[in-house]
């Protein structure tokens, strides 16, 4: 069976076939980096990283773009509002870039605990801005685009099929686009800011033909996605919410530069939500990974996720995610059994467990179903382990192949690395855990009494060792840095 993809576009699965034989372009919608990560952010991350690593182990050579919002992407998705890294950067009291630095390295850091893998190219919009004039400079060329005071609007208007892909219709899109309509220099309430002058302040700003500002939000992915991967890409993805406005105003920008489809297959995850609603840091209801790190193995939050649909919703609960962690260790445990089991004579027939876990996989990416193939052998190897006969050589061999290649490889749910026990590994790094918190003590003592040379060099050597100290209201902060 080949891969079929559930495609957003068409409300439909369809069978995957890239434009180039062989390779498959991927673009995914990056974090705005204004804040740490959230368990909301995990689910898109992990779920797209399983889509890479399955496409991967199909044989396809796989190009993975996944940029870094730092500037453009308002506190209101009508255009207006602050920069959500400037108002960051005012409330830290620090700049823009350190910010969108700060929590890129945080971010990343988050992503590696969890085992996803770095995209192959991680452009910043603020790094694109002469690409993201020049993709504004065709529209305003070819009629679909036009300015008014320095701020420059695509106009939905001149672009017939703009409401597709989220199902509005023209009268819902203006309503939303148009919040701000009353007093609106738009042509049309839909229509939506592709730059936009900067007021007296705004520190992120550049020269463009039209004013000094600053590139609406959904210019970004346009001109980074084609820069990188064509005109024409495979598969685009991002969180649902995303589907209107910003992939919605992506497809009409790039279609009407280009004359050309953009997208083949659009992909879009489900919301990790609380008690129903969605979880977000502009809501307020969010839970940070590295909160979540202090009690939970990442594997476990990756295990947790991917235990659901990426198109079912996930509700996030202590007690749904300790589940997760007994679940997890049952199959980490049958792992340590075949890798340390002496062979036996038993056979066990692997061939259909491999052949269901394929078809779940192939069908639009059913992690749920995968994992519990993973459970119904772990069940049978236990079985035959437990018995007088124990598994053959052979038999154990292929098992193992499978844990390694479905369970470590594809989902990156079992550690196959080494065979110590979670708890060993929680009790390791409750000690690190302890010793920096001492030695944050002694800087704090050393400041205290004004000893800025012992204080820097405790600083110094800690970021030696891999671990980062920021010095923040509440006192310091420590992380393990990315490059460690
Ligand atoms: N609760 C969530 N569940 C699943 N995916 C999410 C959730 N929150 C954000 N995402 C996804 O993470 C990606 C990056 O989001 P981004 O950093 O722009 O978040 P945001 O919407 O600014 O954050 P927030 O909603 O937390 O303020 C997007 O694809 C978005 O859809
Ligand atoms: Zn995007």
């Amino acid at each position: 069976m080949s891969l079929f993809i559930y495609n957003s576009l068409s409300r439909q699965k369809e069978e995957f076939t890239p434009l180039h034989p062989g390779i498959a372009t991927l673009y995914v919608c990056g974090p705005t980096v204004y804040g740490h990560a959230h368990l909301g952010h995990a689910k898109s991350y992990v779920s797209f990283d399983v889509v890479v690593k399955w496409l991967r182990h199909l044989g396809y050579t796989v190009k993975y773009i996944q940029n870094i919002t730092d500037v453009g992407h308002l506190t209101d998705d009508a255009d207006e509002g602050e920069d959500k890294i400037a108002k960051q950067a005012r409330l830290e009291k620090t700049d823009p870039m350190e910010i969108a630095q700060y929590y890129t390295r945080s971010y990343y850091e988050d992503m590696d605990r969890l085992g996803v893998d770095r995209p192959n190219i991680a452009p910043t919009a603020t790094g694109h801005i002469p690409e993201q004039i020049a993709l504004i400079k065709k529209l305003m060329e070819n009629g679909h685009a036009y300015e008014v005071n320095g701020n420059v609007y695509f106009s939905v208007s001149s672009f017939p099929d703009y409401g597709r892909l989220s199902g509005r219709t023209d009268q819902e899109a203006q309503q939303s686009g148009g919040r701000v309509a009353s007093r609106s220099e738009k042509r049309h309430p839909a229509d939506f800011a592709l730059w936009k002058k900067a007021e007296t302040g705004h520190l992120m700003k550049w020269d463009s033909p039209w004013s000094t500002g600053y590139p609406g939000w959904h210019a970004e992915c346009s001109a980074m996605a084609m820069k990188y991967l064509g005109d024409t890409i495979d598969i685009h993805g991002g969180g649902m919410e995303n589907k209107f406005p910003h992939h919605e105003c992506e497809i009409a920008q790039s279609e009407a530069a280009t004359g050309k489809p953009y997208v083949r297959y659009w992909m879009h995850n489900n919301m990790v939500t609380v008690n129903g609603t969605k979880m977000g840091k502009s809501l307020k209801n969010s839970v940070n990974l590295k909160d979540l790190f202090q009690t939970i193995p990442p594997i476990v939050i990756r295990f947790f996720i991917l235990q659901s649909h990426y198109r079912s919703p996930l509700d996030f609960s202590e007690t749904a995610i300790k589940a997760s962690q007994s679940g997890l260790e049952k199959l980490q445990e049958t792992w340590r059994a075949l890798a340390t089991a002496a062979p036996g004579s038993e056979e066990l027939d692997t061939a259909g467990y491999e052949e269901r876990f394929t078809d779940a996989m192939n069908d639009d990416f059913n992690t749920p179903i995968a994992i519990s193939v993973l459970f119904d052998l772990a069940r049978a190897v236990n079985t035959a382990l437990n018995s007088k006969q124990g598994l053959s050589e052979n038999s154990l061999e292929e098992c193992k192949k499978i844990f390694e290649s479905c369970g470590h490889d594809v989902l990156g749910i079992i550690e196959t690395g080494n065979t110590e026990s979670s708890q060993g590994k929680a009790a390791g790094k409750e000690m690190v855990d302890d010793i920096v918190s001492i030695l944050l003590d002694v800087r704090k003592q050393a400041r205290q009494n004004k000893d800025f040379a012992l204080s820097d060099l405790i600083r110094d050597r800690l970021a030696d060792s891999g671990v980062a100290i920021k010095d923040t209201k509440e006192g310091a902060e420590w992380s393990i840095s990315e490059n460690k």
